[in-house]
C-alpha cells in the first residue's frame, strides 16, 4: 500500500505574514492525519518561516524549484543545500509553469518572454540528480498540453518526460525517494479537471514507463500524484483511482479549510 501524499503548491502567492496565518489555521485542521503525507510549497521567501511554523505538526514543506549547482556565481538561483537548510524536505521539479507551458493564455506572455521560463527535460534531469544527491525528495511534474492531448500524443509525451527525468537515476533512489506528479497542463488553474478514470489511466502509463525502466517492484513503490483543478468536491474520486497516490493542488491549497478537506479525502 502506497501512502498518499497531498501537497499544496502556492505558486506566486502569500507574503510571509499571510503564510504564517495559513500555517496557524491549517495545523489543527490536519492534526492526527498520520496516514497521509502533507506538504506545503510556499514561495522561497516564506520557506524558512513556514518550515519553522509547521515544526512538530506533521506538515512538511517543499521548495517550488531549485538550481542544480550547490553554490557559486549564479545570481538569483537557489540550490538543494540552501533549500534543505531552510527546512524543506521536498522540491518540485519541472512544473509546467517553470517549463513555460501554460494552460491558460497568460496576458503579456509573448513567445519571447515564455523562453524566460525555459526549464527543459535535461534541466529536469540534472535537477533531479542534484535534489537526490542532497537528500531532498523530488516531486517531478509531467503532463501534456491541450494541443498535445488533441493530437493524441498524451501517452508519448508522458513516457518521454518520465524517461528523460530518470536518465541515470539509480533504481534504489527511484524506489525510495522519487515522486511523480501528473499534471495535464490544460487542467491547471482552468477549473477543467481531467476525468478521474482518464487521470488514473495516464498515471498508469507513468507507472508502466517506470516498470519498463526499472521493473515492477520499483514501479509499484513509486507514488504518483494527480494535479489540475483538484478540489474538495472531486478529490475523493480522483484519489480512489488505482494509480493515483495523492494530489498536487494549486488554487484549492490557498485556503486552509479547502486544503484540509482534500487531506481528509486522502486520509480515509
Ligand atoms: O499546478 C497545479 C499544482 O502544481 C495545479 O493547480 P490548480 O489546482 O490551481 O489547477
Amino acid at each position: 500500500m502506497r501512502k498518499k501524499i497531498i501537497a499544496g503548491n502556492w505558486k506566486l502567492n502569500k507574503t510571509v505574514s499571510e503564510a504564517l496565518a495559513f500555517a496557524e489555521a491549517l495545523a489543527p485542521l490536519v492534526a492526527g492525519k498520520d496516514g497521509v503525507d502533507i506538504v506545503i510549497c510556499p514561495p522561497y521567501t516564506a520557506l524558512y518561516s513556514v518550515s519553522q511554523a509547521f515544526q512538530g505538526t506533521g506538515v512538511a514543506t517543499a521548495a517550488q524549484g531549485l538550481f542544480w549547482k550547490p553554490s557559486g556565481a549564479y545570481t538569483s538561483y537557489v540550490s538543494a543545500p540552501l533549500i534543505l537548510d531552510a527546512g524543506a524536505k521536498y522540491v518540485l521539479i519541472g512544473h509546467s509553469e517553470t517549463r513555460g507551458r501554460f494552460g491558460v493564455a497568460e496576458e503579456g506572455l509573448t513567445p519571447d518572454l515564455l523562453k524566460a521560463f525555459g526549464e527543459t527535460d535535461s534541466g529536469v534531469n540534472v535537477k533531479t540528480h542534484a535534489a537526490l544527491q542532497a537528500g531532498l525528495i523530488p516531486i517531478v511534474c509531467i503532463g501534456e498540453t491541450l494541443a498535445e492531448r488533441k493530437d493524441g500524443s498524451t501517452d508519448a509525451i508522458v513516457r518521454d518526460q518520465v524517461t528523460k527525468a530518470l536518465d541515470g537515476v539509480s533504481s534504489d533512489l527511484v524506489r525510495s525517494q522519487l515522486i511523480f506528479a501528473y499534471e495535464p497542463v490544460w487542467a491547471i488553474g482552468t477549473g477543467e479537471v481531467c476525468a478521474a478514470d482518464e487521470a488514473g489511466r495516464v498515471c498508469g502509463v507513468v507507472r508502466k514507463t517506470i516498470e519498463s525502466l526499472y521493473g515492477a517492484d520499483v514501479a509499484n513503490a513509486v507514488r504518483i500524484q494527480y494535479g489540475g483543478s483538484m478540489k474538495p468536491d472531486n478529490a475523493a474520486e480522483l484519489l480512489a483511482q488505482e494509480h493515483i497516490d495523492g494530489g498536487l493542488i494549486g488554487g484549492a491549497s490557498l485556503k486552509p479549510a479547502d486544503f484540509a478537506a482534500i487531506v481528509a479525502a486522502a486520509a480515509v
